[in-house]
């Protein structure tokens, strides 16, 4: 995208994330946001510079409409009056809904390609926004039969300038997938977080890592969220109505007791770590492809980036990384995930600079 020119509306999360990654690509960033304040925050990340009132001076090579999925048809269709770019894309969450709404407004689609990058946070505006956000991640093509092989070009060539893999998908084909993957996930996320409303603080104090890891998403912000679900509402509905009956037939055995029931809960348990492994990892791959290596280590300054050298003096690539804290303690689990015949070499190399890696 260097030397091209890209209009972002809305200065959120997703646009001053995309308008960021642009900037560093060598295009020409112009940003408007009916925010004021969510727009001068982007300008001073150094996202790129305000679009004039009059416009951008002549039509920009692509405007990016990063506002809620409820805003896109309309805000498509004033872009398209002010004839602020050529081609023209979103990043909301729905793609079916905001298409059609486009179309029923008598917005010009043979420009238009909708788009879904599948990366985002909890949290919301222009400071949460990074530049790699959406590094290694699927970002969702839905064009419309009309669109110019053009328009599908530069909006591909946008979601791979952001370093995301572009993934070609019937609109209806994406909204039922993102019920499944994202949508529904986020109302079993907040259902959790919710009865947390009522914990006491010794519920609370025994908090673990498992309980934010449910519920991290469920600190997403709900107007957003509310347009995600309603624009959504069937796909969505189906799945959660899948889990309830999960849920339901759970708790029912449990209420039983009996060592019957008990292993029909280890079903549900059992196709829960069938699932689970079926997310792909890195770079799209499967993530039971890689072993992981655990390594105790002290909470201390330098510790991680000595075990990253460590692996590179090893020549073993790191796949992917977590850390698990232990509360309370000066000490946290380090697991690198490596393809399997590096693992070994890993581990030796660490032990012998004196980090305990068990097994
Ligand atoms: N939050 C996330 O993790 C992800 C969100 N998305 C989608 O990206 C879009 C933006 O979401 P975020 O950046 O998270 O939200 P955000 O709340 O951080 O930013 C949205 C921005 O759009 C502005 N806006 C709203 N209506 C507008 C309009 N009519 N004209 C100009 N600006 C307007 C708001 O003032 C706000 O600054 C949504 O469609 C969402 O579904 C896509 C992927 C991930
Ligand atoms: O925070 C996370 O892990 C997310 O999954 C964010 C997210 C939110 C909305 C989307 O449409 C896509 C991604």
């Amino acid at each position: 995208m260097a030397g091209r020119r890209v209009v972002v509306v809305g200065t959120g999360l997703i646009g001053t994330s995309i308008a960021l990654a642009m900037r560093e690509r060598g295009a020409e960033v112009l940003l408007t946001d009916r925010d004021a304040a969510a727009l001068s925050l982007a300008v001073e990340l150094g996202a790129g510079d305000p679009l004039p009132d009059g416009g951008p001076g002549g039509p920009a090579d692509l405007a990016v409409l990063a506002v809620p999925p409820a805003a896109v048809a309309v805000t498509l269709l004033d872009a398209q009056k002010r004839s602020l770019a050529t081609a023209y894309t979103d990043v909301a969450s729905v793609k079916a809904l905001p298409l059609e709404q486009a179309a029923e407004l008598g917005c010009d689609l043979s420009v238009f390609v909708a788009g879904h990058p599948l990366a985002g946070s909890e949290r919301s505006g222009p400071s949460a926004a990074r530049a790699d956000l959406f590094l290694g991640r699927p970002w969702a093509l839905c064009a419309p039969p009309e669109a110019t092989p053009a328009t599908v070009e530069i909006v591909t060539a946008l979601a791979r300038g952001c370093g995301a893999t572009p993934v070609p998908v019937a609109a209806a084909d994406h909204d039922r997938a993102v019920a499944l993957v994202s949508h529904a996930p986020h109302v079993v996320s907040a259902a959790v977080a919710a009865r947390l409303t009522g914990a006491d603080d010794v519920a609370l104090g025994l908090s673990g890592q498992g309980v934010r890891d449910v519920t991290r998403i469920a600190a997403s912000d709900p107007r957003l969220w509310i347009g995600i679900l309603s624009a959504n509402a069937a796909p969505v509905a189906d799945v959660l109505e899948a889990v309830a009956t999960d849920l339901a037939v759970a708790a029912s055995l449990l209420r039983d007791g009996s060592e019957e029931a008990a292993t029909h809960v280890a079903d549900l348990l059992l196709r829960g770590n069938a699932g689970r492994s079926r997310i792909p990892g890195k770079h799209g791959g499967d993530q039971s492809a890689y072993a992981t290596v655990q390594v105790v280590i002290p909470d201390r300054p330098g510790e991680l980036a000595m075990i990253f050298q460590a692996a590179g003096i090893a020549r073993v690539n790191i796949e992917d990384v977590t850390i698990e804290h232990s509360p309370g303690r000066p000490l946290g689990v380090l697991e690198i995930a490596v393809v399997p015949e590096e693992a070994e070499r890993l581990a030796a190399e660490l032990r012998a600079r004196g980090w305990s890696v068990p097994g």
